[in-house]
């Protein structure tokens, strides 16, 4: 495994800058987690990595081996893209082994088969090892085009929101493995997904990207507890971040335009009153809508509460965020 770096990339399509100068250090054994809002840049950073795609400027450095100019076979990585990508003809077990079967690997045909049992196990996938490619449904492809690089030892691995087509069930279960599988082989990971639980559970570090810039780069917990700005704010936190005007509650600090408020930020039963809109149960949160002097807010609150919609409930705000006109953190 080893670390990745990225030096000042820039990719341009046409018009659009898709990646304006990013550079990064993902250390060994990291699993970074890549945010940001659709066209962010993401997928075109994982391209780069991977050399699928060139960058117009700046280097990307694999174990301290300059890979900018290198194809993507010289550079040993493995990707995992939305879309599985299999060869339709072949078995499941085919599809798995494909990668090992390299003439350059030579793996003994042994190794092989142990290698493909276990990721198929791993991927609850074994009882359809001999299946066509084609006669899987949407979620056992993606399991397998998972499978195709994990079979691998590859300097990275590059995935792109692996596991959106699976169902719930599965998801929660393949986080678990992927994450298993990071720590133990110390392997180093860059992911895409929107998806908050993933990002918070899986990530050593979070990497916000804003229309091509990365904005802050830090484990979950720095990015979470110190924003840089509005909009790094809003990538993590479910419900999100309650962004008002700053002197919605009283005297705003000089140069804030607005407060930013997470739920656990807003202090129940002390303050002004305000009016709950809706109680949402979840089950094992419960989400209360409120509004305060014409404007909206989400908390979340005890999942056993007896408040109900048209009630009155005081609250303040506990050590929230600034931030200036510009969305930037002011305090
Ligand atoms: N092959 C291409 N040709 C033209 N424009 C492209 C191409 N690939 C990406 N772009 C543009 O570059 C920008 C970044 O795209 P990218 O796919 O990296 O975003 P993303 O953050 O991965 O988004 P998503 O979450 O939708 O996958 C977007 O504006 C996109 O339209």
């Amino acid at each position: 495994m080893a670390e990745v770096t990225l030096r000042n990339i820039t990719r341009r399509f046409g018009e659009t800058l898709a990646l304006d100068g990013v550079s990064m250090t993902v250390p060994d054994g990291a699993f970074v987690v890549l945010l940001g809002p659709t066209g962010a840049g993401k997928t075109t950073t994982l391209r780069l990595i991977s050399g699928l795609d060139a960058p117009d400027g700046g280097e990307i450095s694999i174990g301290g081996r300059d890979v900018t100019n290198l194809t993507p076979a010289q550079r040993n990585v493995a990707m995992v893209f939305q879309q599985y990508s299999l060869y339709p003809h072949m078995t499941v077990r085919e599809n798995l082994a494909f990668p090992l079967k390299s003439p350059l690997l030579s793996t003994p045909a042994d190794e092989i088969a142990r290698k493909v049992g276990r990721v198929a196990e791993m991927l609850q996938i074994s009882h359809k090892l001999d299946n066509k490619a084609t006669a899987l449904s949407g979620g056992e492809m993606q399991r397998v085009s998972i499978g195709r690089a994990l079979v691998r030892d590859p300097a990275a691995y590059l995935m792109d929101e692996p596991l959106s087509s699976l169902d719930a069930k599965l998801r929660a279960d393949l986080r678990v493995e992927l994450k298993a599988i990071q720590s133990e082989a110390r392997a180093t990971f860059l992911y895409v997904t929107h998806d908050q639980i993933e990002a918070m559970t899986m990530a050593t570090h979070v990497g916000v990207l804003e229309q091509g810039r990365l904005v802050q780069f830090g484990t979950p917990r720095e990015v979470y507890e110190a924003p840089v700005s509005i909009y790094a704010a809003s990538r993590l936190g479910l419900p999100r971040i309650n962004i008002l005007p700053a002197d919605l509650f009283g005297t705003a600090p000089p140069g804030a335009r607005w407060i930013g408020l997470r739920p656990e930020q807003i202090r129940q039963g002390e303050g002004q009153d305000s009016e709950v809109v809706r109680v949402e149960r979840l089950g094992d949160q419960t989400r209360l809508h409120l509004r305060f002097r014409n404007q909206d807010l989400v908390t979340v609150t005890d999942p056993h509460t007896e408040l109900q919609a048209g009630q009155t409930l005081k609250i303040s705000p506990r050590n929230p965020y600034y931030f200036d006109a510009d969305g930037a953190r002011a305090l």
